[in-house]
């Protein structure tokens, strides 16, 4: 009997999921060495000494403090001892000050001698998290110039606008348009042409410094620059700015009708969410102002307040 019970328990001990078993007072019965190996690499004195803890308290606890996932597990488990759930299963971030983890936790139970326990496994899935982190950010960026693309540009205006709706906040859009692009790639070829439209988004990348901020490539030779919270004065400086800088990088385009250096036309609009119907009005104003830009000499800023 006692090696039956050994050999159990280092089976549960060997596996790489740290167990932990609960009664349906959620008071702990039961725990693996990973779990307590766990509870012990990170400061959690629970993982040592966990008899006589209840579980579901200390994810409540853990959700009076603010932690949304201690609220979701205590409402998994309680789904379960209540027979509301058949069983439970969720992923949630657990990060170290040293490197990010995601943990899935997943809730069954079984009955012994007429009560009912309950087993709670979590499972290290930070490889799969950060496969899936990857394969988002290839879906968000330009293959070309590494910067957001259209998707991104879309998802991030929506979300900005709306933010801004919510403070009653101005939201300025800026649309630049590479001037004569075409006389370039034909006269230095679409490599030169490449590099040129990385060079740029370089310099808008580095103009977007606030978590309200995104540069875009928003269409072949056209980048977009949002700027949430932000009052169209300090969207033209930005924008000027960037001219400024382009102007510096001194890019021959010989055949340009304008010039014999590369230079860029520019739309900038700004709105107030809350007046407006959605951030399609902004999109229009901004290429409205492009097109202005664009008639009225090209290398230069059109800008509006709606
Ligand atoms: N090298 C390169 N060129 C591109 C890319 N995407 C678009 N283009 C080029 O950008 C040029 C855009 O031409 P147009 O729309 O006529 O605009 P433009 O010549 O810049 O003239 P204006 O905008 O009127 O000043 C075309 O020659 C496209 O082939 C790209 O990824 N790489």
């Amino acid at each position: 009997m006692e090696s039956a019970l050994q050999f159990y328990k280092l089976i549960l001990d060997s596996t790489s999921e740290h167990i932990v078993v609960i009664d349906e007072q959620g008071d702990i019965q039961f725990v693996n060495k990973q779990w307590s190996n766990f509870g012990l690499h990170n400061e959690c004195t629970v993982g040592q000494s966990w008899k006589g803890v209840n579980y579901i308290s200390e994810c409540d606890k853990a959700a009076a403090m603010g932690d949304e996932f201690g609220a979701q597990a205590a409402m998994g488990i309680r789904g379960l001892i209540n027979q509301t759930l058949p069983s439970f299963y969720f992923e949630y971030p657990c990060h170290s000050p040293l490197e990010k983890r995601w943990f899935m936790m997943h809730v069954t139970q079984f009955e012994l001698d007429g009560d009912r326990f309950f087993i709670i496994s979590h499972q290290n899935i930070t490889e799969r998290k950060q496969v899936e982190e990857a394969i988002a950010n290839l879906a968000m960026a330009d293959g070309l110039t590494n910067i957001a693309n259209r998707r991104m540009f879309d998802q991030f205006l929506n979300l900005e606008w709306r933010r801004c709706k919510r403070l009653e906040k101005p939201i300025c859009l800026a649309i630049i348009d590479l001037d004569f692009f075409k006389e370039l790639n034909d006269e230095y070829g679409h490599q030169k042409g490449d590099e040129c439209l990385k060079l740029v988004a370089n310099l808008l990348n580095g103009l977007a410094h606030r978590p309200g901020d995104l540069a875009a490539r928003y269409g072949g030779e056209e980048f977009a620059l949002v700027l949430g919270d932000t009052q169209l004065e300090n969207a033209c400086t930005f924008a000027q700015s960037f001219l400024d800088q382009l102007a510096e990088l001194d890019i021959e385009n010989i055949n340009a009708p304008t010039g014999t250096k590369l230079s860029a036309s520019i739309g900038i609009a700004e709105l107030m969410p809350i007046d407006y119907e959605s951030e399609q009005d902004l999109i229009k104003r901004a290429d409205k102002l492009l097109y202005k830009a664009k008639t009225n000499g090209r290398n230069r800023i059109e800008l509006d307040r709606g």
